[in-house]
């Protein structure tokens, strides 16, 4: 069966090789979502390579009890960073089954001194270094990601960048997850359906269990597997991009599910890292795509409370309180 999605060199982007920028925003104006092929590139190397440390210090980490992870959890509806354990997302699946996912949210701005930390296991805090490079390199990535967008839309190729800004406060993190392996509750599910927050999501898993709604109008409202493909990591857009391109660009449903067969019956982790535009960044359409009218009504887009333009910031503290992504 093939891929769901596109794949896209990051090498090709790099060099602004002009098929591989227009696939881009194809697969973003689509599915909202697309593998990222690091090979051959310096910051794809060291993006793979950080993200096959983190899952290492994951295994570490999930490894000690409740009572351990507890001790720094993350504090609902005041601040996403922190340990969330599995059971607590908001439930969007129709059979309300528990999701099985725990994390660890670690922000950028604790890694990078931008604002005061707060407690981490000594798993996190004496790795400091290696959460630094992943996370300025992911930024980096993404704002090349952005950057390409911008450019094929013809709009100036700062107008997401300068949204996201990697020095200023932020809600950008790096987030472990751990799924626990399918064999006790054959009826939960890894992950409800749902949309990420921010402007763009870069994703390392190793096991299947992520799915995306199919685009095939034969089978449309159904769920399709996007497998993990080695050296690749897998990015998709979250619900900022279709509130700046009013709904020009997606940011696609997703959730996470046992993987079928015996990837299901053992543990499963991933690395993330959310590019989120910075705490007083105003989440308004771009000038550019206000002709569209009411074209940013979409599915599954967030849509806060309260009348006018909200900052970033705002946008954040209405969404803590739902836990999702
Ligand atoms: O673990 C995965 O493959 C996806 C995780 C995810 O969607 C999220 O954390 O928002
Ligand atoms: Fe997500």
């Amino acid at each position: 069966m093939s891929p769901p999605i596109a794949r896209i060199s990051l090498s090709d982007l790099l060099a602004s090789e002009p098929s591989a920028c227009a696939s881009a925003l194809e697969a973003c104006r689509t599915h909202g979502f697309f593998y990222l092929d690091l090979t051959a590139t310096t910051i794809g190397s060291s993006l793979l390579s950080a993200s096959e440390r983190l899952l290492q210090i994951s295994h570490q980490v999930f490894d000690h009890d409740l009572e351990y992870k507890t001790k720094h959890d993350l504090v609902k509806g005041v601040s996403l960073f922190g340990y969330k354990r599995a059971g607590t997302v908001k439930s969007t699946d129709p059979n309300l089954r528990p999701d099985t996912t725990e994390f660890f949210n670690i922000a950028k701005d604790h890694v990078h001194g931008v604002a005061t930390s707060r407690s981490y296991p000594p798993e996190i805090t004496e790795n400091k270094e290696l959460f630094q490079s992943f996370t300025k390199d992911a930024h980096e990535v993404g704002m090349l990601i952005l950057s390409v967008l911008a450019t094929q839309l013809n709009i100036s190729p700062h107008s997401f960048t300068s949204k996201n800004i990697f020095s200023k406060p932020s809600g950008d993190h790096c987030r472990l997850t751990h799924k626990y392996a399918h064999v006790s509750d054959k009826h939960a599910i890894g992950l409800p359906s749902h949309t990420d927050f921010g402007s763009i999501t870069i994703l390392f898993n190793w096991l299947g269990g992520l799915q995306i709604q199919s685009h095939d109008p034969a089978k449309a409202g159904e769920w399709a597997y996007v497998q993990p493909v080695e050296n690749c990591a897998i990015i998709n857009l979250g619900d900022a991009m279709v509130t700046f391109t009013n709904g020009m660009l997606k940011s696609a449903k997703h959730r996470v599910v046992p993987a079928p067969g015996e990837q299901g019956e053992v543990d499963r982790f991933s690395v993330v890292y959310f590019v989120r535009p910075h705490n007083e960044a105003v989440m308004e359409t771009c000038e550019e795509f206000r002709h569209l009218g009411e074209g940013g009504k979409v599915a599954g887009k967030f849509e806060p409370e309260g009348e006018g333009v909200l900052t970033a910031g705002e946008w954040m503290r209405q969404r803590a309180v739902q836990l999702g992504s």
